[in-house]
């Protein structure tokens, strides 16, 4: 497994049920690098999105669930924090663009501050809201139009506006729940783009079912079977000379 010097986040020995003695990962441990992009893949069902939410307790808004293990965001174990704050330094982004429906583009950006019940007066929000959306180049698209409803938009400008919301906390870290499933080439390869800018300023996480995907911008991939972490390293080593004959296997396209 890839030893990451000085990771931002360190998940340790961890396993996540949803319910009795059935582990849907086990005995996961990695530390994420910051500052790149690292991708989690594997068949359906092997656990991607189960590691993606437990490493920002979203996998407790089911009911019945419980973990074993811990996981570090500095020195912090992340299961001893308050959730909300938690999710303020790890934020989600998920496979459907999903703004709120109701909510204007701007309200939709500091959807998280209202949500939480944080005051901020007008002119804080506006600067958060032009940051965001300028992060996430949708700015000039949008400017003249923040008051109209987000669903108004594209899928792929959906999607960033998904990410803008999720920005706006300025996080450590954003994890992607495969982020371009429901968008067409175009669309994606602008969120393609997106990613390796944002990871100058933030550290990405990105499960995906596209290979291509994660070998095209992740610094890092994970490849994930039945539950179990199975090889962890640099994605062109990984691609190259896998060491397990289970991503191999994989990554030629004969499991998954
Ligand atoms: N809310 C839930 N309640 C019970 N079991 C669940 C729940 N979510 C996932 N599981 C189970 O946990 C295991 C891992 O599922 P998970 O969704 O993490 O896999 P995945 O690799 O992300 O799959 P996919 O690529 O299909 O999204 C599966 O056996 C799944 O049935």
């Amino acid at each position: 497994m890839e030893h990451i010097d000085s990771p931002v986040l360190k998940i340790d020995d961890l396993s996540v049920s949803y319910g009795g003695d059935k582990y849907s990962i086990r005995n996961v441990s990695a530390g994420i690098a910051r500052n790149k992009i690292t991708a989690i893949m594997g068949p359906s069902g092997c656990g991607k999105s189960t590691l993606l939410r437990a490493v920002n307790r979203m996998h407790e808004l089911y009911p019945n669930t419980h973990n074993k293990g811990a996981v570090y965001l500095g020195d912090e174990n992340i299961y001893k924090l308050n959730p909300i704050q938690l999710r303020r330094k790890i934020g989600m982004v998920f496979q459907r663009p999903n703004p709120f429906p109701t909510m204007s583009i701007y309200d939709n950006v500091i959807a998280g501050f209202n949500l939480n019940g944080i005051k901020l007066k007008r002119p804080e929000k506006d600067e958060i809201v032009e940051r965001s959306l300028r992060e996430v180049g949708l700015w000039d698209e949008v400017k003249d139009a923040l008051h109209n409803r987000g669903t108004f938009l594209s899928g792929g400008q959906q999607q960033r506006l998904c990410i803008a919301r999720a920005l706006a906390y300025t996080p450590e870290i954003i994890l992607l729940d495969e982020p371009t499933s429901a968008l067409d080439p175009i669309a994606t390869a602008k969120i393609e783009d997106l990613l390796v800018k944002l990871k100058k300023d933030f550290t990405i996480v990105l499960v995906t079912h596209n290979m291509s995907q994660a070998a095209r911008i992740s610094d890092y991939s994970m490849f994930m079977y039945l539950g179990e972490l199975v090889e962890y390293g640099k994605t062109k080593q990984m691609f190259t000379m896998p060491k397990d004959n289970r991503t191999e296997e994989y990554l030629t396209g004969k499991i998954g």
